[in-house]
């Protein structure tokens, strides 16, 4: 994804073609450069870093809920999940698998964040919510080829204790060894299906809700964020929990004939039978309280690495761009109503954005300016054009 990068100068600009009086201003948009696409990554790299801590004991609970005996159970719910391993197995305990998803969540955020910032930037239709689902689905689905695996060794080890496979794994790495020496590529593509299916709904909601929830304010602060991070996990499991607690069933399950499932259909209808529509629904709980500081964790590092790079760049990327584009004349703006409008510059120029339409010219596809997917309420507008503009308008 490609946050608008503003840049606005004067029309005596030597870029701009027309040549109206000083004191007149045009906002262009710097398309991305090579650099916002490799932002981006780390972005999603620290972003899912801060998730998996934050989240981790709470999945390990989620995984021993969901296969937990129904008939006698160990746990009484999430917190006394959490009571019962830390007491049991202490700190590492609870964070035992998490290397597995620290080491594969850097590629796994990449790929979400660059498949649906690209299919979102690119559809004829970038700001439609509608847009936002199918960039999420279709993140959602090439992440799986990393995700399944991932979650396949991570299942096992934590749930090493009741899984018998004979040896003690030191890790994900030697665990999908192990099953692939065993058990084939399929083995450690088990769950694959399950995956996607879990996580086309699964990412449509995510990145819908957080953008809805974003677009509610026009200038939210760190507690909106983290509150719409939070409320976009959430969602994002409300969409497709049934489908995980399958999921889960499927990696636990062995390969071969000691196999309890010969698939998905088979998994979901064997558990329905035994427990009936309880089955889908377990440990639902601990998965919506560790989803809301997880990813109001992950929203909000991600936009801050983002905001962090982008007030620093911002000149950069402009120089980078080989596209000029005029997006908004400001020629019928009066100096006057800059001072009235907004004390900094920022908010003059926001409040320019949003009080006109954003008519742009072909060449980049229009962008969300004010509700950035992130909480980029940061415009950014290069030193010079703000120092130009802050002199000329009296504002700071
Ligand atoms: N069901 C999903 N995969 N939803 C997307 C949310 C992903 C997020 N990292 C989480 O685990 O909460």
């Amino acid at each position: 994804m490609h946050p608008l990068v503003l840049m606005f100068r004067r029309n005596n600009d030597p870029y701009t073609t027309s040549s109206s009086g000083p004191g007149k201003y045009q906002l262009e948009a710097a398309s991305g450069s090579f650099f916002p696409d490799m932002i981006d990554f780390v972005a999603g790299l620290f972003g899912g870093a801060a998730g998996v801590v934050v989240g981790h004991p709470f999945d390990t609970v989620k995984v021993h809920m969901q296969t937990d005996d129904p008939k006698n159970p160990k746990y009484r719910g999430t917190f006394h999940c959490l009571r019962v391993i830390l007491r049991r197995d202490g700190i590492r305990g609870i964070y035992r698998g998490i290397s597995s998803p620290m080491a594969g969540i850097g590629l796994v955020n990449a790929i979400v964040f660059g498949v649906y910032g690209n299919v979102q930037k690119y559809s004829n239709d970038p700001n439609s919510l509608m847009t936002h689902f199918y960039a999420g689905s279709i993140a959602g689905i090439c992440q799986s080829f990393v995700c399944s695996p991932m979650e396949l060794a991570k299942t096992r080890l934590q749930l090493s204790k009741q899984i018998d496979s004979g040896i003690k794994f030191s890790g994900p790495v030697h665990c999908l060894r192990h099953i692939f020496k065993t058990e084939g590529i399929r083995g450690t593509f088990k769950g694959l299906v399950a995956t996607i299916l879990r996580d086309i709904p699964g990412f449509a909601g995510y990145f819908v809700s957080y953008e809805y929830m974003m677009r509610l304010q026009t200038n939210p602060g760190v507690p909106y964020v983290l509150l719409a991070g939070g409320f976009a996990g959430i969602a994002s499991w409300i969409a497709c929990y049934p489908l995980d607690v399958v999921k889960t069933h499927m990696q636990a399950d062995a390969l071969g004939k000691e196999a309890k499932y010969t698939g998905f259909i088979d998994c979901a209808v064997k558990g329905y039978k035994n427990e009936g529509i309880q089955y889908f629904f377990r440990g639902l709980n601990s998965t919506l309280i560790r989803a809301f500081p997880m990813n109001a964790a992950c929203f909000f590092v991600v936009g801050w690495v983002l905001d962090f790079w982008h007030a620093n760049s911002g000149m950069k990327s402009m120089k980078h761009s080989e596209k000029s584009l005029t997006l908004m004349n400001l020629d019928n703006k009066a100096q006057a109503d800059l001072d009235i409008v907004a004390p900094t510059v920022e908010e003059a120029v926001r409040k320019l954005i949003t009080e006109n339409s954003f008519p742009y010219q072909s060449g980049s596809p229009p962008q969300d300016v004010v509700h950035n997917r992130f909480p980029s309420n940061t415009i950014n507008i290069p030193k010079e054009s703000k120092n130009c503009m802050a002199n000329d308008c009296n504002i700071k």
